[in-house]
């Protein structure tokens, strides 16, 4: 039986005849409605769980648990064009999400018609290796009338064609009107395989964000390293608080945190030639901060040497070990 580290894999547990387990992660130009849409399917049962060892690198933004199935859903960062090997590197981590979850809700807004930025994104899935099931969710309804619904929808079906895909199915849905949201939610979990709960409600972690961002930022700032140093690194949030005085509707989470390491030449390391390796490091990880939370962020990062943390009880402590 394989230890409980090796999940995601198959619970002990039996489950009930027919159950649906699996994967799904949401795409789409950015302000599309992904976050909105994965809180609503996941409502009050949000719970970011820490990831297992086989899915590091990949958030779990939410777990829709139902009698019939389960639903967990991956978070990830949007596709960006990439100007630095780091960028190449997030991007592929992205594609390996999309090859590894059952079906990818591509997130098109009602309210906006298909671009660019969209057939290049379904046109990235279209390439992959092994393409996951797709579901096209014309999301924002409550935004238009059924006019440019229809043309909205036809357009979507268009794509296939256009860009050799298919899709499962066309879902419209609005997450803020609360409209045809089972719909959706039935839709993902028909396309899941049969298999038992992949995640336990009791065995989810719920890390607070601090944990989950020091984590995302470590990654960012292990991509491309070797040698003695990703064990030399740890990341400590100092602080995250949303900006004051901000209108609700643009809020903005400032986030201090330190990389931590063991010596000046690692610090050299991290930080590169001009400081560009600590940019991009920041802005990968900021980046990946926003896709996880889904607020807009400050993100201020340094670098520290705390003389051989490791092996030192006190630093040990403060780094919260
Ligand atoms: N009217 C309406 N607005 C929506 C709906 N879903 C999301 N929005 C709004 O659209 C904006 C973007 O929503 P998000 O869920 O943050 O979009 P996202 O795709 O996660 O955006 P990025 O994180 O930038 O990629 C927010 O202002 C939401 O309130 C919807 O169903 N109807």
């Amino acid at each position: 039986m394989p230890a409980p580290e090796d999940l995601p894999g198959q619970m002990a547990s039996t489950a009930p005849e027919g159950f649906r387990s699996g994967f799904a992660c949401f795409v789409g130009r950015p302000n599309a409605g992904k976050s909105t849409l994965t809180n609503a399917l996941v409502g009050s049962k949000i719970a970011i769980a820490s990831s297992k060892p086989q899915t590091t690198r990949h958030a779990i933004r939410g777990i829709v648990h139902r009698a019939d199935a389960q639903l967990v859903l991956i978070d990830t960062p949007g596709l960006h064009k990439p100007r630095t090997l780091l960028g190449e590197r997030l991007n592929d981590l992205v594609r390996g999400t999309w090859t590894e979850v059952d079906v990818i809700g591509v997130c098109l807004p009602a309210n906006q018609k298909i671009g660019p930025g969209d057939t290049y994104l379904v046109g990235e899935i279209a390439n992959l290796p092994r393409k996951p099931m797709l579901v096209a969710v014309a999301t924002k309804s409550d935004l238009v009338g059924p006019q440019r619904m229809a043309e909205h929808l036809m357009a979507i079906s268009a794509l296939e064609e256009k860009l050799g895909i298919r899709w499962e199915h066309i879902v419209p849905v609005s997450a803020v009107g609360d409209d045809q949201l089972d719909v959706l939610a039935d839709t993902l979990v028909s396309l899941l395989p049969e298999g038992p709960p992949l995640y336990p409600e009791g065995e989810i972690t719920d890390e607070p964000e601090e944990t989950l961002v020091a984590e995302l930022i470590r990654e960012v700032a292990l991509e491309g390293v070797r040698d003695e140093l990703p064990h030399s690194i740890t990341v400590v949030v100092e602080e995250m608080n949303l900006r004051e005085g901000r209108p609700a509707e643009k809020p903005l989470l400032d986030v201090f945190a330190s990389m931590v390491v063991e010596r000046d030449s690692q610090k050299g390391i991290i930080i590169g030639h001009k400081g560009e390796r600590l940019r991009d490091i920041g802005a990968a990880a900021r980046h990946q901060i926003e896709a996880l939370l889904g607020t807009p962020v400050y993100l201020d990062l340094r670098v520290k040497v705390l003389k051989e943390w490791q092996r030192d009880a006190k630093h040990l402590n403060r780094l919260g070990f």
